[in-house]
């Protein structure tokens, strides 16, 4: 006869797919019986369709058959019970995410328009080719456009019963944007404190699942929404993208100090747009002007991450939702090396 305990812990080591907990934790276990190495499992599902059924049951044959003595393993499933349901929503609503190994990074400009969001899709892939399981969270609830530069405008992430959100995948990045839960042609009017929650609601909300990296793409401006993210993500790292103009830094220099004043830790700067090479005479020109993202770092006393030049590439990739890092050899060693330069420093 085997032990029950062991048979317990034994399922304690299957997770959820979707949900990333185990299924102890997610009360899932209705029944075990066991008779001479026969073992018998009634798990409880929150829907009998759940496209991961079949994952669950080979991963609880797959353990179960490890324990000695185990001869044959048979998992049935049933629904749970809308008690039940509702009991697994709320007791995971606050507690679905443990950032607790996850490097949060605020990505924020100050100015509009100097290509953050860009810079994010794109270091998302960097980081994820450098080994590490990354999300990006689009921050920017009313103005987003990681849906359209990362190619997942018309996909819907899933949402199970009232409050668990499962994030869109693609190249292997979770991602959540407010682009893929609304209408596209209607326009957002919601004020600050809304946007707060919605911000707070894809934080806890969306099953990240084990995250070594989450990507804040935070709306443009020194406001309350920037403020009240960082507030709310203890120990985030911030990076700040400028374009080499005045203008730009001098926002970008505000959004830094708003930082310094939050306690929140900068990570460095992102100089975008910082020269264009003539496809003809071969010759960098600075257009947006030079070197204020080097001179930004230094009066931030941070480093600089890396100089994006401005490249017709880049902005006819977004635009098409095909990431230029994928396609451009140049564009990605550009990208590969401030994605080195990040995990550089946070070592
Ligand atoms: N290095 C670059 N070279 C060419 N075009 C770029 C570059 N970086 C960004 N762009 C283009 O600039 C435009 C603005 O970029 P993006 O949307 O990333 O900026 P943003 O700072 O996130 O804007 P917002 O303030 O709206 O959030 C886009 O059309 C993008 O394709």
């Amino acid at each position: 006869m085997l032990d029950k305990n062991e048979i317990y812990k034994a399922l304690a080591k299957v997770n959820d797919p979707e949900l990333n907990r185990n299924l102890a934790e997610l009360n899932m276990i209705k029944e075990v019986t066991e008779e001479q190495g026969n073992i018998n499992v009634v798990l409880s599902l929150t829907v009998m369709g759940c496209p991961m059924k079949n994952k669950i049951e080979n991963d609880v044959v797959d353990e179960l058959m490890k324990l000695d003595g185990a001869k044959n393993v048979t998992v049935k499933f049933v629904e749970m019970t809308n008690e039940e349901k509702k009991k697994l929503f709320s007791d995971n609503k606050k507690t679905i995410n443990d950032f607790k190994n996850t490097v949060i990074l605020a990505i924020g400009s100050g100015k509009g328009g100097v290509g953050k969001s860009t810079i994010t899709a794109n270091i998302s892939i960097a980081l994820s080719r450098l080994g590490f399981k990354v999300g990006v969270l689009d921050a920017d609830i009313l103005g987003y456009s990681i849906p359209q530069i990362m190619g997942i405008k018309d996909q819907r992430p899933k949402v199970i019963g009232e409050n668990i959100i499962i994030p869109i995948e693609k190249f292997g990045i979770k991602i959540i944007s407010m682009g893929n839960l609304v209408d596209d042609e209607k326009p957002l009017i919601w004020r600050g404190p809304i946007l707060a929650g919605i911000f707070t609601q894809f934080l806890n909300e969306v099953s990240w699942g084990k995250l070594d990296f989450l990507l804040l793409d935070l709306p443009p401006g020194t406001g309350d929404i920037p403020l009240s993210i960082m507030q709310q993500v203890n120990d985030s790292k911030f990076i700040i993208v400028t374009t080499p103009q005045i203008t730009a830094k001098d926002v970008a220099r505000r959004l830094g100090y708003m930082a310094q004043r939050t306690n929140t830790k900068i990570l460095g700067v992102i100089e975008n747009m910082s020269y264009f090479v003539c496809d003809k005479c071969g010759e960098k020109h600075y257009i947006f002007g030079k070197g204020e993202g080097l001179n930004l770092s230094k009066e931030l006393g941070v480093d600089l991450l890396g100089e994006v030049p401005l490249l017709k590439e880049i902005r006819e990739g977004s635009d098409k939702g095909k990431l230029p890092i994928l396609k451009y050899k140049e564009v990605e060693r550009i990208y590969m090396n401030i994605g080195e330069n990040i995990v550089n420093h946070l070592k």
